[in-house]
C-alpha cells in the first residue's frame, strides 16, 4: 500500500512556523495584513475565503475582507485594488477567482501592485519565477513541492510528468520543478498517446480538472501522484483528479482528495504574506 501524503498534518506544521514568524515580527512592531477581495457570492469561494481569513487568525495576522456585490464593475474593483496597493497597512492582495464575466481577470491582475501579488498571478511575478529572480510564486505549486520535500521525496533528476498546462497551476509547477532539478513533460488535452507519456513518470502532477480521470493505466508502478484536482463526483463528494483507490494500490505515495494539496494551497498563501514583509521593505 503506498505512503498516504498527509497535506493537512504538513500544513498546520508549516502554519505553527508562520505563527512563530508573525509572532517575532509583531514584536519588532511589524503587523502583517492581507486583503481578500470576493465579487458575487459563488458559495465554492465562500468557502475558500473563511479558510483564508481563519488561516490569517490561526498564524496571528490580520485580515480584511471586501465582499462585492455580483454587480461590482470592472472599474470599482480596479479603483479598490488601486486604493489598497497604496495604503501602508495593506501587505498582500488577494482578489478570488473566478470573476463574473463582465470582469477582465487579467485586468484585475495586472492592477495589483507585484510586490502585494500574493497569489502569485501577476505577470510579473510569473516572469520573475521563470528567471529564477525573487517574487510571490503561486500557491498551489509552491505547495506541491513543500509537500514532496516535507514527505522526503526527492525531485532532482526525477522525471516528472505534470498532467495540465494553466497559468496558476500546471505552468509554475513546470517552472518548479526544473528549479527543483527535476526533468518536466507538460501534458494536456491534445498530448498524443497521454497514458504512455504518464507512465514515464516518476512524480506525477494531475492539474487537469477531470473527477477521478486518472487511473492507474497512467501511472507506472512505484511513482508519486499529486493530484491537485478539486472536483465534485456524482455524488456531490469532494473528490481530485485521480481515481485514489485504484492508482493507491500501485502507486509509492500519494495525496489525498480533501487533505493533500488543498490545505497546502492556503499554508503557501501565508508564507506569502510572511515574505510580503522582506519584498515590502
Ligand atoms: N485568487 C485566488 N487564489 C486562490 O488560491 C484560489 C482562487 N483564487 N480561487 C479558487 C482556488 C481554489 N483554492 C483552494 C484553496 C484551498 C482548498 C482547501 O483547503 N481544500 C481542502 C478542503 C476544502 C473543502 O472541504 O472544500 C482540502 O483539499 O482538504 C481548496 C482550494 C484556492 N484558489
Amino acid at each position: 500500500m503506498a505512503q498516504i501524503i498527509d497535506g493537512k498534518a504538513i500544513s498546520l506544521a508549516i502554519k505553527d512556523e508562520l505563527k512563530e514568524k508573525a509572532a517575532k515580527l509583531k514584536a519588532e512592531g511589524t503587523e502583517v495584513t492581507l486583503a481578500v477581495i470576493q465579487v458575487g457570492n459563488n458559495p465554492a469561494s465562500t468557502v475558500y475565503v473563511r479558510n483564508k481569513k481563519k488561516g490569517c487568525e490561526y498564524i496571528g495576522i490580520g485580515s480584511l475582507s471586501y465582499e462585492l456585490p455580483e454587480e461590482t464593475t470592472e472599474e470599482e474593483l480596479l479603483s479598490l485594488i488601486r486604493e489598497l496597493n497604496g495604503r501602508k497597512d495593506v501587505n498582500g492582495i488577494l482578489v478570488q477567482l473566478p470573476l463574473p464575466a463582465h470582469i477582465d481577470e487579467n485586468k484585475v491582475i495586472r492592477t495589483i501592485n507585484p510586490k502585494k501579488d500574493v497569489d502569485g498571478f501577476h505577470p510579473e511575478s510569473v516572469g520573475a519565477l521563470c528567471i529564477g529572480q525573487p517574487g510571490f510564486v503561486s500557491c498551489t505549486p509552491a505547495g506541491v513541492i513543500e509537500l514532496l520535500k516535507r514527505s522526503g521525496i526527492s525531485i532532482e533528476g526525477k522525471e516528472c510528468v505534470i498532467l495540465g498546462r494553466s497559468n496558476i497551476v500546471g505552468k509554475p509547477m513546470a517552472l518548479l520543478m526544473l528549479r527543483e532539478n527535476a526533468t518536466v513533460t507538460v501534458a494536456h488535452s491534445r498530448t498524443a498517446n497521454l497514458k504512455e507519456v504518464a507512465k514515464r513518470a516518476d512524480i506525477l502532477i494531475a492539474a487537469i480538472g477531470k473527477p477521478k480521470m486518472i487511473t492507474r493505466e497512467y501511472v507506472k508502478e512505484g511513482a508519486v501522484v499529486i493530484d491537485v484536482g478539486i472536483n465534485r463526483d456524482a455524488d456531490n463528494k469532494l473528490c481530485g483528479d485521480v481515481d485514489f483507490d485504484d492508482v493507491a494500490e500501485i502507486c509509492s505515495a500519494i495525496t489525498p482528495v480533501p487533505g493533500g494539496v488543498g490545505p497546502m494551497t492556503i499554508a503557501m498563501l501565508l508564507n506569502n504574506c510572511i515574505q510580503s514583509v522582506e519584498l515590502q521593505k
